[in-house]
């Protein structure tokens, strides 16, 4: 803690000109859990004692996988260098964001609730490509910008460097950039007189009607959902009914107060403040993100600007391994939804796996932490259909389809099929920009721009459809790069495509979970490709199994598996009956992961690796 810390804050309604509202953005990795840290520990609303790293990060998923999955907001207490005395303390609110593209709306929403922005970039690596996209977000809502350099306690770093590439970003003089280490705190308690001096104090009328605005909202399993919001007008107490204005629904508010970071019930929120508010609701859907709250006895006229609603971009096939677990998977999503709105699923059935989930992600990031969050915190072992893009597809006959799984692809003749697109910056040093143009041709990419960023980075910017960048695009481009190389990506509508569905066989009937939309060009080497994975991955069966790949009646590519019997006795010469228990319990074990299609014993690994475009699990 630093001697400048001061303990006690006024508990509610603090003067707007003494609160400072931002958040740190930074590209994956460039420090900036491990600067929030730090800036808990020397503003003294964390004790030394009770410190532990990425104190924010509360899932234990984000803890381990050192990244930041919901952003979240903390109030610090600091007094200038030069001044003494309460009267002189600011109350920074400062609100954690993630870094991950599937987050980017979790990001643009946090910034709505600031007015300035700590722009963080390790000192070693320079600017990167969310470092821009970032950047871009925050001046778009106008936020005031502090350029910080991070790490500079590493030996790579090179700050003089990167603090002219910065300067010459935004604007501005390389002297100005900050340099700071979070891990060592360094620079920290300059950055912060900084975050006061710079950064306009928020503005809005305490005597007009409330007008909150929810940033995130967050399902305890304890107290309810927990509303996250940023007062802009008038003040918010407790017992007074509030109102959602968006549905009109109201509720009692039972608590509000300040994280800081534990929560604090305060006797209320002003202009300009921070804060959660509890109502006992119990889903995060009735507390939307992007709503504005008010007084229900006093209700304001107009809502603040909303939010846009994320929108699921990948969809998967979610199915229990054991059918049994159908109705706990349900339940299992259910309470997901609770605490992460953005999930979306509906009932479907599939000839090979039975009753499941169709369910929408925000990216594949976001489809692997619901994944693993479902086996770990609710026990259920699942395969998982390879992800899919949205197709739009036109039937001759005028009719257009949506089509998220692609066994539900019309049969027939199909007059159009629209993909979506995503604008793709890439951030390269300038020796890769050959490879990763390959990389992209290679992936119907169209380039759009070239520019050189400082002396020997280039970003490029293309336009390539989502479908073929969900897969394996990111490990591609991280592995021919040898890591140098960053990517972040937007929606960019849609466009029509040359695209064909390709069924796989077995034993001559189709299994629809290994369906797949590619484009024509494509097509047949991804059935040979296929065929072939899948003879790797199932394993011999005492009857021959001939593996096909058809567009429709015709086929394109075709293997097969010879018949043997396994006899896993076969190596126990003697009679020693335990061992040969063992090896029979083993047996069984392994046919519990296998799924039956028709007759053949289907590995569930063959319904993710076959299909993931990742080479190296698919072996
Ligand atoms: N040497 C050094 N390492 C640092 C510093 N700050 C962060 N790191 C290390 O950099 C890595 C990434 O830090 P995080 O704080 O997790 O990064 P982040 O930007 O929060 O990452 P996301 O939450 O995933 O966006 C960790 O291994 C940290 O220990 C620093 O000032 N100096």
């Amino acid at each position: 803690m630093s001697p400048r810390a001061v303990h006690a804050l006024e508990p509610a309604a603090t003067d707007p000109a003494r609160i400072r509202n931002f958040c740190i953005i930074a590209h994956i990795d460039h420090g900036k859990s491990t600067l929030a840290d730090r800036m808990l520990q020397i503003t003294g609303v964390v004790s030394d004692r009770d410190m532990r790293a990425q104190y924010l990060d509360r899932m234990d998923i984000e803890r381990e996988r050192g990244i930041t999955i919901k952003s979240q907001a903390v109030r610090m207490p600091w007094s200038l260098g030069s001044a003494q005395g309460a009267a002189e303390t600011y109350a920074l609110n400062m609100i954690d964001t993630p870094g991950h593209v599937d987050f980017t709306y979790e990001v643009s929403r946090s910034l709505a609730a600031c007015e300035g922005a700590i722009l963080l970039v390790d000192a070693a690596q320079g600017i990167e490509a969310q470092t821009l996209a970032n950047l871009y977000l925050a001046l778009e809502n106008d936020l005031a910008i502090i350029p910080v350099l991070n790490k500079i306690d590493l030996p790579a770093a090179e700050p003089d460097k990167y603090a002219r590439e910065l300067a010459s970003l935004i604007g501005g003089d390389p002297d100005d950039v900050l340099r700071v280490s979070g891990k060592t705190g360094m620079g920290v308690e300059e950055l912060l007189d900084t975050v006061v001096r710079t950064i306009p104090a928020p503005t809005g009328d305490p005597a007009a009607p409330a007008r909150a605005m929810i940033f995130d909202s967050v399902y305890d399993s304890y107290r309810g959902v927990v509303t996250y919001v940023r007062m802009i007008d008038g003040k918010l107490s407790p017992r007074e009914r509030i109102q959602m204005m968006s549905t009109r629904a109201t509720h009692e508010l039972l608590e509000i107060g300040v994280s800081a970071p534990e929560p604090a019930p305060t006797k209320g929120l002003g202009v300009g403040e921070v804060g959660y508010l509890i109502t006992g609701v119990k889903d995060v859907r009735q507390s939307k993100v992007g709503d504005t709250v008010t007084n229900a006895a006093k209700p304001a006229a107009d809502a603040l600007p909303g939010y846009t609603e994320p929108k699921p971009m990948v969809f998967s096939g979610l199915y229990p391994i054991d059918g049994g677990d159908y109705p706990d998977l349900r339940e299992a999503l259910d309470k997901l939804k609770l605490s992460d709105a953005a999930l979306v699923y509906e009932p479907e059935t599939s000839v090979a796996l039975g009753f499941g989930f169709r369910c929408g992600f925000l990216g594949l990031l976001h489809l692997e932490i619901v994944t693993e969050r479902l086996r770990r915190e609710f026990d259920i072992d699942l395969i998982t259909t390879a992800p899919s893009v949205v197709y739009q597809v036109t039937t001759e006959d005028k009719k257009t389809v949506t089509v998220t799984n692609p066994s539900e692809f019309p049969a027939g003749k199909i007059a159009s099929v629209h993909e979506p697109v995503v604008r793709a910056s890439i951030l390269t040093p300038k020796d890769y920009v050959g490879t990763v143009m390959d990389l992209c041709q290679g992936r119907r990419g169209s380039m759009q721009k070239m520019e050189y960023l400082g002396e020997d980075r280039v970003e490029l910017h293309y336009t390539i459809p989502l479908g073929e960048i969900v897969f394996d695009f990111f490990d591609q481009l991280k592995s021919r790069t040898q890591g140098y190389a960053s990517l972040d990506y937007e929606p960019a509508g849609e466009q029509e495509a040359d695209l064909v569905k390709v069924d796989i066989l077995l034993q001559g009937e189709q299994v629809d979970a290994f369906s797949a939309i590619v484009h024509k060009d494509k097509a047949y080497a991804y059935g040979v490709l296929m065929t072939g994975r899948l003879r790797e991955l199932i394993p011999r069966q005492q009857f021959e199994v001939p593996i096909q790949a058809a567009i429709g009646a015709r086929i394109i590519a075709r293997e097969s598996i010879r018949a043997m019997r396994k006899d896993v006795l076969a190596k126990c010469y003697g009679g020693d009956i335990t061992r040969k228990r063992k090896l029979l319990e083993k047996q069984k074990e392994g046919k519990k992961r296998m799924k039956m299609v028709g007759r053949v014993e289907v590995p569930q690994e063959a319904f993710i690796a076959a299909l993931s475009g990742d080479t190296e699990k698919a072996k």
